[in-house]
């Protein structure tokens, strides 16, 4: 028998380009089930209990039903799920709140898809394996770009011409669902008020920084896709559109395209898109690949403290964010002309709090909870609609 809505189980799915993130919460916001697939589309990782296992995972439906597989075996009944939560990392120019999924809202973040392509197919996927699997649990959308909606358009508009065919081409920016969560929930996770002009800096396989003044974006650095702003795992960040433009015309576009999403950044420079080999490696491509990281991350904050007009505090998230002391230290050693100080002992020990005494700028951990916050965001939802 299926619970009221509102207090039903909630399942999040966040599908990446190749992992697919599956939780499930209960109505008072505990974990019920927690299972990750990685690499899919070959042989695959399924994370389960902590422990990793091989599995042949030929697709994100197929991983979803890894993992509710998985979920069953843990005493989990699916059938009592109240909703299926998504995050979908592009809402496109209207999609600008969570919001439940329609056809129409399909059909809109279908005609964003191209946008970003390496997050909204894999979560279309998931989408639809879900809705032939439980045709009336209700599904809910939330987008990566949303945060991004108050953005000015003095900082969301390219210098493009308003043509027909420059519609939609502009700055959005992602990784909302972490810098929103990170904004309502830093002040009880860390016991300060949330700063006044805060440097947020999501550095996972995607990485951007996030200018939050009062509470609200101000500017970030990826722009209109996820390529955009800083070096990442396998993604170039900021580039020339002349440079892209040759690209395509050498290789052409398809190939073009996997060079700038999937073979560049740390990937392209160091050999690895996974921080922790390229911490390990010590060679100098490794090195200069990290050090590149750094620099770009350091040289795009000056531009993020720029449009808050100073800045109080700077806070990490994300694996890089959370985990790679030596990544803190090269950013704060950076951000030093500002008179930022920071413990190195409580950075190597990656402490919540990481800045000096008398130092007149913050710096603090948060841990990224992109699933708990889409959970909150769908709860909210249904329970409005219910
Ligand atoms: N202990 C660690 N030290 C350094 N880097 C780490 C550590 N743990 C995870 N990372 C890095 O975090 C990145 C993945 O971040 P994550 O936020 O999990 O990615 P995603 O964007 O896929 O959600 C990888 O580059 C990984 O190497
Ligand atoms: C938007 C984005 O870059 O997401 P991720 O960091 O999960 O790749
Ligand atoms: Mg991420």
């Amino acid at each position: 028998m299926r619970e009221a809505p509102a207090k039903a189980p909630i399942l999040v799915a966040n599908a990446g380009s190749s992992s697919l993130k599956i939780r499930i919460f209960d109505s008072s916001g505990a974990t019920l089930f927690t299972g990750v697939a990685a690499e899919i589309g070959g042989t695959s990782q399924l994370v389960l209990r902590g422990q990793s296992r091989t599995a042949a995972l030929a697709d994100h439906a197929g991983a979803l039903s890894a993992l509710l597989d998985a979920a069953r075996a843990d005493g989990f009944d699916p059938a009592t799920l109240g909703a299926a939560a998504h995050r979908v990392v592009h809402g496109g120019p209207d999609l600008t709140a969570s919001c439940e999924l329609t056809p129409d809202v399909l059909a809109r973040a279908r005609a964003a898809a191209a946008l970003a392509p390496l997050h909204n197919p894999p979560a279309l996927a998931v989408i639809a394996a879900i809705g032939r699997a439980w045709p009336n649990l209700r599904q809910v959308a939330c987008f990566d770009t949303a945060f991004h909606a108050t953005i000015p358009e003095i900082g969301w508009r390219y210098a493009l011409p308003d043509l027909p065919e420059t519609r939609g081409i502009r700055r959005y920016g992602f990784h909302g669902l972490s810098y929103a969560s990170l904004a309502a929930r830093l002040p009880s996770a860390s016991g300060v008020q949330l700063p006044r002009r805060l440097l947020a800096a999501h550095l996972g396989n995607g990485a951007s920084l996030c200018a939050i003044l009062d509470g609200r974006s101000a500017a970030t650095t990826m722009g209109y896709s996820p390529l955009g702003g800083l070096t990442m795992g396998t993604r170039t960040g900021e580039i020339d559109g002349n440079a892209v433009l040759d690209l395509a015309r050498r290789v052409g576009i398809e190939r073009a395209a996997q060079i700038l999403n999937r073979e560049s950044g740390l990937k392209g420079l160091g050999g690895a898109s996974d921080m922790r080999v390229l911490e390990r490696a010590e060679t100098a491509k490794a090195t200069f690949a990290l050090d590149h990281f750094v620099h770009w991350a350091v040289h795009h904050a000056g531009a993020m403290i720029a449009d808050m007009g100073g800045c109080d505090a700077v806070v990490f998230t994300g694996g890089i964010g959370e985990n790679s002391a030596r990544v803190r230290a090269g950013i704060l050693d950076g951000l030093a002309y500002m008179g930022l100080a920071y413990d190195a002992e409580n950075n190597a020990a990656g402490a919540r709090r990481l800045d000096r005494p008398g130092s007149p700028i913050m710096a603090l951990i948060h841990p990224a909870d992109e699933e708990s916050w889409i959970a909150e965001e769908a709860r909210r939802l249904i329970s409005h609609a219910a």
